[in-house]
């Protein structure tokens, strides 16, 4: 089979241990550190399989940690020139185990798939939850507390292991939780993994067609999976012969709090049937800043920026008071940045948690009317449903920031916009109408047209447009009341009424709708997690204050300090953050902070910060 002329040159660009990668026969785990290129060598990876290794009808499964990871994975494989369409299943794990197993084979293992409302929300699991604390006799916290911690019992339970660590009570809550979803016929994104596993090892024509539909399985962030979900790759490698290629690093394992531990990348790599692979250079950050990640992660990977890099700048500012002015340097520090002509979307101020920091500096960057984007804003309701009209929202506004641009500068607007294509927001339409069980809205060319006319009608809604009449606009044109009815996922069965009720209430405009999409021309404003897998030129770290990163831990209603396990986890967390710096990183310390009743809490610099400079100036007194 042919190699496109665009594979063809990736490949060439690729460093040999990539280009190994990609090429390799067989099951492969590719681990290596940030900025080497993954993602990079993944997305090739998939390309070269589409276009050389398996026939025209046959696919690959590529599941991924977010749905807009999967979403950029598929835009890159489509973008190198591969004819991949409805051969590339790129999806969230719940996704895939949803879509492609219980879906997909309900009529042959008689289990009924979820139907329109069975998969629960998060209030819904929560309410649940409580009942079940309720009936195990908890009283001393409110179960919406203990949802991680539940979640990893419930994953202990499906894959038999040992529950000696877990307070027994709340043992008996996650098992009466197991049960009232089966008494009621519900289902949760936990207990559509655990009852994938379960279908894939006890269906041997299952695996038979997965394997005929998806000859090779590409997992992305595998150090963020959990027990059940590493069960079932093994189960999709060891049961059903699929080929398995796995990317990680257990230095970027920042979800244990979920279950998820690096573990599983470390036992798949050691295995003999999978060829181990690591990558040494960072592609992405100078020099200095890669060391400077090494000292604060605390251990020396040795690892290298790529030949000619520009060291990049690591600058650690000291504020005298508070929070307030740990916020006001952050703010200096994006405009000295954009005087520098740094694009604002190429700024990141990054926070560990919600709380006091992310307030000052929400308020400082309203004040100076600097341009921001808060990712994490959950003013809008959940799910894909709204995800996919603040989508629509964000394409309707750039469209018409286009139209309204000077001529002049209309050819770089268009160059730099990142606003969803009418083919994404096609497919994101089709996958909620599969989840819904409905049939296509009609031809497959009728649906880009029925979104053309929705989005880029001739005479375009202004930014500033109520979000309402447009809203409406879109649920007719869109038949979106049809999908909300017969979504399985409650999020989305609710989502459509609560954005109406939320734009007439708050007279939100279409702008407002669209804020959280849009990016660019916006400083980001994201917690770590938020920031992982991506990259920026100027990465801001405010509030770097003990207590704050590590930070303390809710418990049973009190705070209590992070333990070893949660300290390493917090770490990797800032390791992550500060390695999504091209050019410059920015720490901000100083002597404390004060809390919601007023009290000053001067617990000094972050442990992270101070061991850090220890390992870097090992002579200086820090
Ligand atoms: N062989 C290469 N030559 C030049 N640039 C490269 C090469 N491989 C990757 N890059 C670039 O390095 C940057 C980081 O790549 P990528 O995002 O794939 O890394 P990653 O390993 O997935 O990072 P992380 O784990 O931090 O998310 C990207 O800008 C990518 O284009």
């Amino acid at each position: 089979m042919q190699i496109s002329d665009t594979l063809l040159a990736e490949l060439e660009e690729l460093h040999p241990r990539q280009r190994t990668a990609v090429l390799h026969d067989g099951n492969v785990v590719l681990r290596a550190g940030p900025g080497s290129g993954k993602t990079r060598t993944l997305v090739a990876r998939i390309a070269y399989i589409l276009q050389t290794q398996i026939s025209a009808f046959r696919g690959v499964a590529c599941i991924t940690y977010t749905n807009a990871a999967a979403e950029e994975i598929r835009r890159r494989v489509l973008r190198s020139g591969v004819r991949a369409e409805g051969r590339i299943t790129c999806s969230t794990v719940h996704a895939f185990c949803l879509n492609e197993v219980l879906r997909a084979f309900a009529h042959l293992t008689g289990q009924p798939a979820p139907q329109a409302g069975q998969v629960l929300s998060k209030t819904a699991t929560e309410v649940l939850l409580q009942r079940c604390f309720d009936q195990a006799g908890i009283t001393e916290t409110l179960a919406q507390h203990r949802v991680p911690q539940s979640t990893r019992i419930r994953r202990a339970l499906a894959c038999g292991e040992t529950l000696d660590s877990f307070d027994p009570r709340e043992v008996q809550a996650a098992r009466l939780y197991e049960e009232q979803l089966l008494v009621r016929g519900e289902i949760d994104f936990e207990a559509m993994v655990t009852r994938a596993v379960r279908t894939v090892r006890e269906h041997e024509h299952v695996r038979d067609i997965l394997r005929a539909r998806f000859p090779h399985l590409i997992v992305d962030e595998y150090q963020d999976l959990g027990g059940v979900l590493h069960e079932l790759v093994v189960a999709l490698r060891d049961l059903a012969g699929i080929t398995v290629f796995a990317v990680g690093d257990t230095d970027q394992s920042v979800y244990g709090f979920t279950g998820a531990d690096a573990k599983y990348l470390t036992e798949l790599a050691a295995r003999e049937d999978f060829r181990d692979l690591e990558l040494e250079v960072n592609y992405r950050s100078g020099q200095d800043i890669i060391t400077a990640a090494e000292a604060a992660l605390g251990l020396p990977r040795g690892r290298l920026a790529r030949e000619g890099a520009p060291p990049g700048d690591v600058n650690l500012e000291q504020v005298e008071g508070g929070l307030e002015d740990h916020a006001r340097v952050a703010c200096d520090l994006v405009e000295q940045a954009q005087s520098r002509e740094v694009s604002p979307e190429q700024i990141a101020i990054l926070y560990p948690a919600r709380g006091l920091l992310l307030d000052a500096v929400q308020r400082e960057l309203t004040r100076r009317e600097l341009d921001f984007r808060h990712e994490g804003d959950d003013k809008l309701p959940a799910g894909s449903l709204s995800r996919f009209i603040q989508r629509c929202a964000s394409r309707a506004v750039t469209n018409y920031q286009i139209h309204v641009a000077p001529d002049t500068d209309r050819a770089d607007m268009l160059r730099r916009t990142q606003a969803p294509s009418l083919a994404a927001l096609a497919r994101a339409l089709t996958t909620l109408r599969t989840d819904a069980q409905l049939a296509p809205l009609s031809s497959r060319l009728s649906l880009p047209r029925a979104l053309q006319m929705c989005l880029d009608p001739e005479s375009l809604y202004p930014a500033d447009a109520p979000a309402l009449d447009w809203l409406q606009h879109l649920r007719t044109g869109l038949a979106l009341d049809e999908v909300a009815a017969a979504h399985p996922d409650q999020d989305n069965t609710n989502s459509l009424d609560a954005l109406t009720d939320l734009c007439s209430s708050k007279d939100l405009l279409l702008q407002e709708l669209a804020r959280g999409e849009e990016v660019i021309g916006k400083v980001l404003l994201a917690t770590y997690h938020a920031a992982k897998g991506r990259e920026f030129d100027t990465v801001i770290l405010p509030g770097l204050l003990k207590g704050l990163i590590p930070r303390d831990i809710p418990d049973r209603g009190n705070w209590r300090r992070p333990t070893e396990t949660e300290l390493a986890e917090q770490r990797r967390t800032f390791y992550v953050a500060l390695t999504r710096a091209e050019s410059s990183v920015n720490l901000i310390v100083g002597p404390g902070y004060e809390t919601k009743n007023g009290y000053w809490i001067s617990r000094g610099p972050s442990d992270f910060v101070i061991e850090m400079a220890r390992r870097l100036f090992p002579k200086e007194q820090t």
